[in-house]
Order: structure tokens, then C-alpha cells, then sequence
């Protein structure tokens, strides 16, 4: 679905590259989640995928980028938002009308999609992020989450396969952020939507990415399972990425001879652990 080999990317007027010789394959159905110190390239990365590097910034571009089998510098980012939507950290920065149909059926009509067709897809794609209520709502009357729903509204209505999100929950709060990110599952389990998210919140990747990609300057770092990558305290320390709390406990736990299991990525799993370790001790 996403295919990168040997991606460099350095912007006009720098020298360090922001992105340096990124090779990774992203399967059909992944939720990926992409974190990293500042600076790592975690949003040129994000850029490269939509298409707006080479096509809107510029600088050397080395490298091949292939997203839903179209190469990115062969296709204009209009043709490559047919598979890849794209959303960014500001909601306000996104949305463009005064109504929430009206700003669904913007980028629609931009792409002289028929009128009866808009409609059908403005209904579908409110559905899909659950929020049929806000159809008929003016935008100023939003708060921040519903904003970033409406923004992800917008960008599935294309029908994309792959949604790549930069930091969607910078601006939320806790009861927002975690409506992004069940709209975000619901996307990839039930309409098979591949996820990628730059993401500042650890917490929110383990519980529901499937895979990590950490970064740090322009280059991966750490690529796998959410398990595994996480369970590499080491590297995450040392770049100052600091891990869920459940894996920083399981950590000091295996680090004093405690623990010998898997490690935790969500609360339940961090209940089991604790469980386990007192019944070892009053053995
Ligand atoms: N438009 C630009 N022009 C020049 N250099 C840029 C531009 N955007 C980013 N950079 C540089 O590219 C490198 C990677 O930046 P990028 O924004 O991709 O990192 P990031 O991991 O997303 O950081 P953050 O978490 O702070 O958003 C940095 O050194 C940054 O200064």
C-alpha cells in the first residue's frame, strides 16, 4: 500500500537532510503509529506521502515514494488524494466553510464529483467518523474534537485507502483525543482504511497502533510490532521518548529480576502483570 525506498529529503536552503535513506513497506489495513524527539522528519515523512514534497515543498529529492501503486513524483497530489487523505494538526487551519456539509462537499466538488454523488458521500463519510448529528451544524459552533472529526470527514470522502494523520490530537483534550483515535480504529477495522499518525502521545499509540516507527534525525530508528518496539526502553530513553507508564513499570519490574513476562501496553494488561509479580511474592 505504501512502498518507500531509499527516501532522502533535504529543503531548499538547509544542509542536514530531514529525511535520510527511508526504506519501509506499509501493508493494506495497518494502523501505524510514527513518534519521534522534534526534528526526527516524522512530518516531512507525512509530506512525502501526500505528495506535497516534491510537488509544493522543495528541496533534493532522492529516492521513490509509491503510495496505492502511484508514484508520488509521477502524479500530482490531486491524483494521489484519490488514496491518500490527508489531515493536520490544526483544525481551524483545515476547515475552509461556515457549514459542516459545505466543507465535506468542498473538496468534492473541487473534483467536479456530481452533485448526487456529493450527497451520498457526505452522508457516508459522517457516518463513518460518527458524526451524522453535526450535518446540518455551522463549523464556529464545533468544539476542537468534532473539528478534527469534520476534518477527517473531509478527507475520507475522497474514498482514500491509506489516511495519514500529523499530530490530529494537538490541540485536544483528553476526551477529544481519544475520540480521534476511536474514529481512527473504527476507520481501519471496519472500512479497512490503512492508518499512518505522527503522534506525540505514546500512551494513545500503544493502546491502539498496531505497529511503531520511531524516528530521530530523518532516520528510523525502531520498526515493528508496538510490543516489541516499545519493550526497547534503552533506545526510547536515549532519544527521549519516554514509553507509556505500564511499560516504564514493566521495565523496573524485569530490571530488579521481578518479571520475566511480555510486556504491558494498556492498562489491563499492566493489571495482569501487577497481579502476577504480588502472587510470585506471597508465594
Ligand atoms: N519548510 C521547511 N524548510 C526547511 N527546513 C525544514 C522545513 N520543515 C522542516 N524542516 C527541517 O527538517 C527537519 C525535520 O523536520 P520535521 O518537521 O519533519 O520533524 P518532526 O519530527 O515532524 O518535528 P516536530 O515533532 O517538531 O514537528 C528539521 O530539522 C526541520 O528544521
Amino acid at each position: 500500500m505504501i512502498n518507500i525506498k531509499g527516501l532522502s529529503f533535504i529543503y531548499n536552503d538547509t544542509k542536514e537532510p530531514a529525511l535520510n535513506n527511508i526504506n519501509i513497506q506499509i501493508n493494506e489495513g495497518e494502523f501505524v503509529g510514527i513518534a519521534g524527539p522534534t526534528g526526527a522528519g516524522k512530518s516531512t515523512l507525512t509530506l512525502c506521502l501526500n505528495g506535497v514534497i516534491p510537488h509544493f515543498l522543495h528541496g533534493d529529492f532522492y529516492g521513490e515514494v509509491k503510495v496505492d501503486g502511484k508514484d508520488t513524483v509521477d502524479n500530482g497530489c490531486a491524483k494521489i488524494a484519490y488514496s491518500v487523505g490527508s489531515v493536520f494538526q490544526d483544525p481551524e487551519a483545515q476547515i475552509v466553510s461556515t457549514g459542516v456539509e459545505d466543507e465535506i462537499a468542498f473538496g468534492l466538488e473541487n473534483l467536479n464529483i456530481p452533485r448526487i454523488e456529493i450527497a451520498q458521500r457526505i452522508k457516508e463519510s459522517l457516518e463513518m467518523t460518527g458524526i451524522s448529528e453535526l450535518r446540518h451544524y455551522s463549523t464556529s459552533q464545533l468544539s476542537g474534537g468534532q473539528k478534527q472529526r469534520v476534518a477527517i470527514a473531509s478527507a475520507i470522502a475522497l474514498r482514500p485507502k491509506i489516511l495519514v494523520l500529523d499530530e490530529p490530537t494537538s490541540e485536544l483534550d483528553p476526551k477529544g483525543s481519544l475520540d480521534i483515535f476511536n474514529t481512527l480504529r473504527r476507520l481501519n477495522q471496519e472500512y479497512n482504511i490503512t492508518i499512518v499518525v505522527v503522534e506525540q502521545k505514546i500512551q494513545l499509540l500503544s493502546e491502539y497502533c498496531s505497529r511503531l516507527v520511531i524516528m530521530e534525525k530523518g532516520n528510523i530508528l525502531l520498526d515493528g510490532a508496538t510490543r516489541s518496539v516499545l519493550a526497547d526502553q534503552e533506545t526510547l530513553q536515549r532519544i527521549g521518548v519516554s514509553a507509556p507508564p505500564v511499560t516504564r513499570l514493566a521495565y523496573m519490574l524485569k530490571k530488579q529480576g521481578l518479571y520475566q513476562g511480555e510486556f504491558p501496553i494498556n492498562v489491563d494488561e499492566a493489571h495482569l502483570m501487577v497481579s502476577k509479580v504480588l502472587h510470585e511474592k506471597c508465594k
